[in-house]
């Protein structure tokens, strides 16, 4: 493999971005009936991971792949193992299917297993997947995995399972398995699958390629290589300079506003009342309460239903918290970073998932850690997208907040901010909201929070499929469930829907404008818009960086840059495709 360590950053970088306008799916060897469903879906060239990791996994090659949040790392192992699945159809003596394909969460698995089904039915070939989760009883696992079909998406606790329950042979994966992909493999050992993994890796053939898919790189994808890699080509992009690696896209806007804890609500009230952020607007919190509390916070000041926020919580951060708090005391920083988190079951709704139409994510409460962060900022900034996001940062939360800075390099980086101080909103603009603030956040009680929760719990039931049966033979439990207390649906009190003017400052109305007229200029007011768009993010239309109420946000120190490293972990600047 000819590779070079000695060209300068911005001429790699140019060469890259140039052999990116000239490649496409066809030069990379796709079969024409996978490039004509990705047109059918909108995409006509590839990406930068897909550009580097498609031919390596069509040559048969072990890959680990690091590449950024939203940079298509899906496509990137899918259309090379369904090529190679076309290839191998016929072959029809197997006992146990040809490729797994493991997610850490049930929703990414719902997610992969959406995407493979249909680019199967755009390819219009005969290969059959199905989706397993270890919820599943083993009456549905066996027939799941009756035929047995040609790839299996799931999440590691499942083959176990599949194993006790008889409905999967260790010999057979041992005959059958050519294709094993780990994604989100970061993920994977802090959601508590390690035992799950060494349950099947004796299991792997030799022949079995193996690839890992990351967004960030730690221990745990180390000692995922270690278990189940044994030659593998290492691709790793892009990366800033000589400097720590750039995780989060660079079409991403990060932003911090330092404010109380109990000031939160004001400052998201703030952000959203007086239009200063970009929809659609996601927001994190670390516990589903909080979660719930921010939802009926924001229902009484705007009309719910729009979807035009959205509130989510990565579920997990409860439980690293306590464990975090629970070490605190001895060792804080050490404890933190190395806190896992054994979960009880597949959950997480966010991390992987791809969210469409995202353009602003907001941390209204820190993340635990930084690979949390590089997750909650990369629902934005998905494919060629733009986006921006604000993290709201207590005086409680600054350690983690150093911490996420300097994974992302900041303290090596000095004159520039990574993550810069939000100066669209005054502290003026905050403090005339305040009163109206404080008045809406008193009636978001606890007992109020409990019964929203308890009523979305009765819709979850009352439209369940699986229930259907029960309800059924028990109408009277469907009774007691739909007369149960409806909460009220009251919409916004008239004066709380608008902000009159007086209590707006010119500042914060022209920050508002300019917001509002970049929406406009970056073709981002239909919200149907899908991912997919290749119009390059221009800096110095975004708002956030063109307009400053109080300073201008100092601009980011950016490179391209893509690395590869070799199997001995040596890193070398990606060069020439072709000759690897
Ligand atoms: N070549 C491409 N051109 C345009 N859009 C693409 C391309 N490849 C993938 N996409 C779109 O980009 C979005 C993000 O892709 P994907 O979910 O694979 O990212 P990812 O790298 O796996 O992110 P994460 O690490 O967050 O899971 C998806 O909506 C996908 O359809």
């Amino acid at each position: 493999m000819a590779e070079s360590m000695e060209k300068p950053p911005k001429d790699i970088a140019r060469k890259e971005e140039e052999e990116e306008e000239e490649q496409s799916f066809e030069e990379l060897g796709l079969d024409p009936r996978l490039i004509r469903a990705l047109i059918k879906k909108g995409i006509e060239k590839p990406t930068p991971i897909q550009l580097v990791a498609i031919p390596l996994i069509l040559e048969g090659k072990d890959v680990v792949a690091r590449a950024k949040t939203g940079s298509g790392k899906t496509f990137a192992y899918l259309l090379p193992l369904l090529q190679k699945l076309f290839a191998a159809s016929g072959s029809k003596n197997k006992l146990a299917p040809s490729a797994f394909i493991l997610v850490p969460t049930r929703e990414l698995c719902q997610q992969v297993y959406t995407e493979v089904s249909s680019l199967i039915e755009l390819c219009r070939v005969q290969l059959k997947v199905v989706q397993l989760t270890s919820s599943m009883p083993a009456s549905d696992l066996r027939t799941a995995l009756a035929g047995p079909p040609d790839i299996l998406v799931s999440t590691p606790a499942c083959i176990p399972k599949c194993f006790s329950a008889g409905v999967l042979q260790p010999a057979s994966i041992n005959g059958s398995l050519e294709i094993l992909v780990l994604d989100e493999a970061d993920l994977l050992l802090s959601y508590g699958y390690e035992d799950d993994i060494k349950a099947f890796t004796a299991h792997i053939p030799k022949r079995c390629q193996c690839l890992l898919m990351s967004a960030t790189s730690s221990g745990d994808v180390e000692k995922l290589k270690k278990l189940i890699l044994h030659n593998a080509f290492i691709l790793t992009l892009p990366e800033v300079g000589d400097i720590k690696d750039e995780v989060i896209p660079k079409n991403v806007q990060q932003f911090w506003i330092s404010c109380s804890g109990r000031d939160k609500l004001l400052y998201i009230l703030a952000l959203l009342k007086l239009e200063l952020v970009q929809k659609k607007v996601l927001i994190f919190t670390n516990t589903i309460d909080m979660g719930y509390r921010v939802k009926l916070f924001l229902e009484k000041e705007f009309n719910a239903g729009l979807f035009d926020y959205l509130i989510a919580t990565d579920d997990s951060q409860t439980k690293e918290k306590e464990e975090a708090n629970v070490e605190s005391n001895a060792e804080p920083r050490k404890s933190r970073k190395h806190t896992k988190q054994k979960l009880d079951s597949e959950f997480g709704v966010v991390r992987g998932i791809d969210f469409k139409n995202v353009h602003t994510v907001i941390n209204f409460e820190m993340p635990q850690s930084a690979a949390g962060y590089v997750h909650r900022i990369g629902r934005t900034g998905r494919a060629y997208n733009t986006g921006s996001s604000i993290s709201l940062v207590s005086s409680d939360e600054m350690e983690v907040f150093e911490e996420i800075k300097y994974f992302l390099g900041e303290d090596e980086n000095k004159d520039s901010n990574l993550i810069s101080p939000f100066s669209l909103l005054s502290k003026n603009a905050v403090e005339s909201l305040r009163y109206r603030a404080e008045d809406v956040a008193k009636s978001v009680t606890k007992v109020a929070v409990r019964e929203s929760r308890a009523q979305d719990l009765r819709n979850e039931i009352l439209n369940s499929e699986k229930l259907k049966a029960h309800f059924e033979v028990n109408p009277r439990d469907l009774d007691l469930l739909k007369h149960d207390k409806v909460l009220s649906k009251k919409p916004p009190a008239p004066h709380l829907r608008d902000v009159p003017d007086y209590l707006l400052d010119p500042t914060t109305q022209e920050a508002s404008k300019f917001v509002k007229l970049a929406r406009a200029a970056m073709g981002n007011t239909n919200p149907a818009r899908r991912g997919g768009s290749k119009r390059k993010f221009k800096k110095n239309k975004d708002p956030l960086k063109t307009f400053s109420a109080e300073s201008q946000a100092p601009k980011r120190a950016r490179n391209g840059g893509m690395k590869r490293e070799d199997k001995d972990g040596n890193s070398h600047k990606h060069k020439n495709r072709k000759s690897s």
